[in-house]
């Protein structure tokens, strides 16, 4: 298997606290797969996907990627956060050839990096400074730079979260083209089931308190998709009454988390 979730519990230790925020997390993810987790705020989907970037270790289980455990952070995988994080001084061009810099010359950065913002639509703002951008195409800078890099997994927390209806809906096209060009393997944090819906291969539906796992729902429509509403909500139903406890807990207040899931 590609990726491998073994059994993954974590518990965040505080001043005298405890909180166990994953429990038994088991899920295998095709090469070439997009794979949604999907859940309502504090489910603990974030912290799934830094425990598989390597940045926070797991309390207990294990994480393998072909075969190799993941012990730290690591090239071969991307990562993309809801905020862009982009260097303010660097253009966009520069922004996308810093972490290439390491490993290669200049100008075979450079190309690299007009390739990648070319399949991402900003062909004609390479030499803009990013404050001259939309959140949006902060964003597809954000894309560019990690998939710059050639990662094997790509892990993308909320990456549209911040951005208004439009502009999501034109990167999930984006997005899209981008996923049937490079094959990559994508494991997407998303609140939205609309946006998990469009996007994914398989939906990874996280209960919480503590977080788990809930069901795992193929959706085997073609690509692009270009489904009527009436296909796709079935499966909308189906999330929605498989997290109805899971929403009424956020609602009711009784765990920390104070944002409802949004279809
Ligand atoms: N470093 C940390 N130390 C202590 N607790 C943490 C830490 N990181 C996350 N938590 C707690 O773990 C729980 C899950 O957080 P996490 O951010 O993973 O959830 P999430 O499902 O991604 O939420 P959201 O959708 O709101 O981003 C929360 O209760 C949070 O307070």
């Amino acid at each position: 298997m590609f990726l491998s979730i073994k059994n993954v519990n974590k518990v965040f230790e505080g001043r005298g606290t405890s909180e166990k925020v994953l429990s038994s997390i088991q899920l295998d993810v095709k090469e070439g797969e997009f794979v949604s987790i999907l859940g309502p705020s504090g489910c603990g989907k974030s912290t799934l996907l830094s425990i598989v970037a390597g940045l926070v270790p797991p309390t207990d289980g294990k994480i393998l990627l072909e075969d190799k455990e993941i012990t730290g952070p690591g090239k071969e995988r991307g990562m993309v956060f809801q905020q862009a994080a982009l260097f303010p001084w660097l253009t966009v061009e520069e922004n996308v050839m810093f972490p290439l810099l390491l490993d290669m010359p200049k100008e075979e950065a450079r190309q690299k990096a007009h390739h990648y913002l070319s399949m991402v639509q900003l062909s004609n703002y390479t030499k803009h400074s990013p404050h001259e951008l939309s959140g949006g195409m902060q964003q597809r800078v954000a894309i560019a730079r990690a998939l710059a890099m050639d990662p094997a997994l790509l892990l993308m927390d909320e990456p549209f979260g911040a951005l208004d209806e439009q502009t999501r809906s034109r990167l999930h096209e984006i997005l899209e083209d981008v996923f049937l060009e490079t094959k990559k393997t994508i494991l997407f944090v998303t609140h939205s089931i609309s946006e998990s819906l469009k996007l994914s291969d398989r939906i990874v539906v996280m209960g919480t308190q503590p977080g788990s796992i809930l069901e795992i729902l193929e959706l085997d429509f073609p690509r692009p998709r270009s489904q009527s509403k009436e296909d796709l909500v079935i499966y909308e139903e189906k999330i929605q009454s498989l997290l109805k406890n899971e929403i009424d807990k956020v609602r009711k207040g009784e765990n920390s988390c104070s944002q409802p899931l949004n279809a």
